[in-house]
């Protein structure tokens, strides 16, 4: 006879490009909850640079790390749903990172289907905030960052290293109500007894958006190269990309052999030094290019960074 268990928990982390969500996934791959976790992940963009950004998953589709499993979640949202269920019975919570520019609450739909009303229960929608971004993510795609917070059961308000307390005060003021459910966080460290204290939060957000966001379809380009890179030009070219671009990610190699990981948010850029090379990638230098408005502007981007590489195969735009 087949026993069912109860519905498994599930968590849709949200919330706009950058904001963290890929930290928060690390936080929970990486961290001693005692959880058995499997965690999807639903990037924007031809390759899905946050699977190859997540550190602790040992590789490969349902590997095992701490107890967790990863996958991506680019062909059919349903059926890896499915593929996972059939073929894990160990998991104790689901955590699904949506992509920066998704609607977290239509993914949460799509757990709350029938065929899963047995198998999966919607635990929370976890919306990151970047408290040093938020303006810019309201200029770059009217309607969606705010629609994003509008769906939140837990606002995590991150990045709170980059502000001071009275931008974070006036961001509270301004986009919650006084019982909303909201942790302030560095390096996305919301404590797991928040994240999985196993009850349906209320709604708490001020918001209520209810028309569809205004903001114009998000673009993507991808840029790939084998060989080292100039890492110089290629800072030159990242600093002055046109305003259309919000977001890039990747990785790429050095001429003395270094690897970094890049992340460039609005205009904030970083290199995170890597000790190995990223897995599941086949090239030295990736990067993905998202933001909203022309493509011309993100195709001329890509034959700017042609020049900072040895040898380059053919780019994509999606
Ligand atoms: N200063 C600072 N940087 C942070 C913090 N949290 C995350 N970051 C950095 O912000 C950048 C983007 O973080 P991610 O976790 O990749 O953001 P994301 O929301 O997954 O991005 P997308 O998936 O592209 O939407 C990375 O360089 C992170 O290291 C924080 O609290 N403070």
């Amino acid at each position: 006879m087949v026993t069912m268990g109860a519905p498994i928990p599930v968590t849709v982390i949200g919330g706009f490009l950058g904001a963290g969500k890929t930290t928060l996934v690390n936080h929970i791959l990486s961290g001693d909850h005692g959880l058995k976790v499997a965690v999807l992940v639903n990037d924007f963009g031809a390759i899905n640079i946050d699977a190859a950004l997540i550190t602790s998953t040992e590789g490969g589709l349902y590997s095992l790390s701490n107890g967790c499993v990863c996958c991506g979640l680019n062909q059919g949202f349903v059926e890896q749903l499915e593929e996972l269920l059939a073929a894990r019975a160990d998991i104790d919570h689901i955590v699904i990172e949506a992509s920066g520019v998704a609607d977290p609450a239509r993914i949460m739909d799509t757990v709350r289907y029938a065929r899963f009303a047995a198998r999966l229960r919607a635990d929370a929608i976890v919306v990151m905030v970047d408290a040093a971004g938020f303006d810019d993510a309201i200029a770059a795609a009217p309607g969606l960052a705010e629609a994003q917070i509008g769906s939140a059961d837990l606002l995590v308000l991150n990045k709170t290293d980059l502000v001071d307390r009275n931008m974070l005060d006036a961001w509270r003021a301004r986009w919650t109500f006084p019982d909303t459910r909201i942790v302030e966080t560095t390096h996305a460290l919301v404590p797991f007894g928040i994240l999985f204290a196993g009850e349906v939060f209320p709604r708490g957000v001020a918001s209520t958006f209810g028309a569809e966001p205004v903001h114009e379809p998000a673009v993507s380009a991808t840029w790939q190269s084998d060989g080292a890179v100039d890492l110089k030009r290629l800072q030159r070219v990242l600093a002055g990309l046109p305003t259309a671009v919000y977001r890039a990610k990747g990785f790429l190699r050095a001429s003395d052999g270094r690897r970094f990981a890049v992340h460039l948010v609005g205009t904030r850029l970083s290199f995170e030094a890597m000790a190995i090379a990223p897995e599941g990638l086949d090239v030295d230098n990736i990067l993905v290019f998202i933001g909203f408005g022309e493509r011309s502007a993100f195709e001329t981007t890509l034959a700017h960074l042609d020049g900072c590489a040895e040898s380059t195969p053919p780019n994509a735009l999606s």
